[in-house]
């Protein structure tokens, strides 16, 4: 499926939501689901009781009651109910029993009824005990998509981090796989953090001024891993020295394993190789675009707060030293009349550069523009990019930076994905620009692109490409890899204009 198809189907998925979410046992019309749903209130619901033998034994809570003729059919029940209810004790009592993936007539498995009401410890456990997230009811809709709907935000989020498969909404680029649960309400707990790092089954991964120690990956297709290190093999004396950043916990559970980041000086550099001699300290860039995906997303997190820390040692209002707190998520400024210590300010917590990076169509939507900066190795073409600025939405730099930089002027700016950039905190979003002028002619005094910044940029035919994205092309011209959302972008359009034609 290409991704513009994707996208309309997804849009259509959105329309029916506030029909095929409000009444999920309901079939008929939207009379009888307005109707239905003036029974269940906005905010919660129940699993309906279509599969149920005992019918009649109800109490006055619309529940069944009686199980006591057995069958599968009224363990399944009990089951979805149970889910819909938040009842955790009594699902725990029954995965052994039941399949944990059956459906309700309407297709609505227990993990659906838990996001359509927000039980987020239910859809945990239920994700724990390897329940399927990526099912789709009757109306084609994931349990992701029924507690979006439903503004659970806190349910929706634990879902989203256990997306399976590709048929999510969304497309998921590297950097942005980071499996930690951030856990931002403990940052402020100073003697839980302190435990938590004293705590053995903490994980620990460790930078020397910037770059991450890393091991071999046994995974095939990737050629690097974190070494994690222990409390034991790193020492107090150690974080005391270093620089400590809270990373998360390993999952939403309160008492799942901490992950925190170290960052050393040049001189305690050796204690890596004492306990992993076959371990290196790598510079970022590329290395770490080698690595495994979620790793990769876990030292998006800590390279970009490390980066930070390092570079915004002073207060940028009065310029007295400040201190590291809240797991490394904030810079305090020691001076206490300074203006940044009263209220909210944002230049104490941690800077992401928002960043644009599109693909430019041409107006007959046959060709795509791809550039050349100075930096790039020989051959490679890559989308065009640029910072966002004060003021700017993000339909404006992209159509100021296209035209700045090549004098196309472009029209229509679609959306497509993110990408954290963490060299050292960017965040590129990424969008389909569709261009309403072909000449390449830039507004400075340069024939025609803006040299000062590539060195080259042209139209490109979707079958060259193709050819550049397979490595077939006959000059060797090639495009970034599939780690850089410049990549992902280019295979969209090359697959979505080729299913057009
Ligand atoms: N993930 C990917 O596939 C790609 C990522 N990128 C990243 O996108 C970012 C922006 O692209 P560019 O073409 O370099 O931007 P750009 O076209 O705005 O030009 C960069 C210049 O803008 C100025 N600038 C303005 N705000 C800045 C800020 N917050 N940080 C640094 N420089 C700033 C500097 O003078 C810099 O030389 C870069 O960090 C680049 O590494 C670029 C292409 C592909
Ligand atoms: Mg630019
Ligand atoms: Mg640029
Ligand atoms: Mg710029
Ligand atoms: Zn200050």
């Amino acid at each position: 499926m290409t991704l513009f198809s994707r996208t309309l189907r997804c849009q259509a998925a959105f329309r029916r939501f506030p029909v095929e979410l409000s009444s999920p046992g309901a079939p008929g019309t939207f009379n009888n689901i307005r109707k239905l749903s003036q029974t269940f209130s906005r905010t919660s619901c129940r699993a309906p009781v279509e599969a149920v033998a005992v019918r009649g034994k109800m109490n006055n809570n619309n529940y069944p009651l009686d199980y006591s003729r057995g069958g599968i059919k009224e363990f399944n029940q009990r089951f979805l109910d149970s889910a819909a209810r938040g009842d955790l004790a009594e699902i725990s009592g029954l995965l052994g029993a039941v399949d944990i993936n059956v459906k309700s007539e309407r297709g609505w498995t227990a993990l659906m009824f838990a996001a359509r009401n927000g039980q987020t410890h239910v859809i945990s456990i239920l994700i724990e005990r390897g329940c399927d997230v990526n099912c789709l009811n009757a109306s084609g809709q994931t349990a992701l998509e029924i507690a979006r709907f439903w503004n659970h935000s806190e349910a929706a989020s634990v879902l989203s981090q256990h997306k399976q498969g590709v048929e999510f909404d969304q497309i998921h680029n590297y950097f942005s796989l980071n499996p930690l649960y951030r856990a931002s309400e403990m940052r402020k707990d100073t003697a839980g953090l302190q435990a938590a790092k004293n705590n053995m089954s903490t994980k620990f991964v460790l930078f020397s001024d910037q770059k991450p120690f890393l091991l071999r990956s046994e995974e095939p297709s990737r050629k690097y891993k974190f070494a994690v290190f222990n409390i034991n093999q790193l020492g107090t004396e150690l974080l005391e020295r270093g620089t400590v950043i809270f990373l998360g916990l390993e999952t939403w559970d309160p008492d799942s394993n901490a992950w925190f980041a170290v960052d050393i000086k040049e001189e305690l550099s050796d204690i890596g190789p004492k306990f992993f001699p076959e371990g290196k300290y790598a510079t970022p860039f590329p290395v770490t675009m080698q690595m495994e995906p979620t790793q990769a997303g876990i030292f998006a997190e800590a390279h970009s707060v490390l980066c930070w820390l390092d570079k915004y040692k002073f207060c940028s209002t009065c310029g007295s030293a400040t201190k590291i707190a809240e797991g490394g998520y904030k810079r305090v400024c020691q001076n206490w009349e300074c203006s940044s210590n009263k209220g909210v300010q944002n230049t104490c917590y941690p800077r992401v550069d928002p960043s644009l990076i599109m693909l430019v169509v041409s107006p007959d939507k046959k060709d795509c523009l791809l550039g050349r900066q100075k930096r790039f190795p020989p051959k490679m073409y890559s989308c065009l990019a640029g910072f966002m600025e004060p003021g700017e939405c993000l339909e404006d730099t992209c159509r100021r930076e296209v035209e700045e930089e090549s004098g196309i002027k472009v029209g229509r700016v679609d959306y497509h994905s993110s990408q954290p950039w963490p060299f050292p905190a960017v965040l590129m979003l990424g969008c389909i620009a569709y261009a309403r002028t072909s000449a390449l002619k830039c507004s400075k005094p340069y024939p025609q692109v803006d040299t000062s910044e590539l060195e080259e940029a042209r139209w490109f035919s979707r079958a060259e490409v193709a050819q550049m994205l397979a490595g077939q092309h006959p000059h060797g011209l090639y495009v970034p890899p599939g780690e850089a959302i410049a990549h992902q972008l280019i295979k969209s359009w090359v697959a979505s204009s080729f299913s057009n034609l």
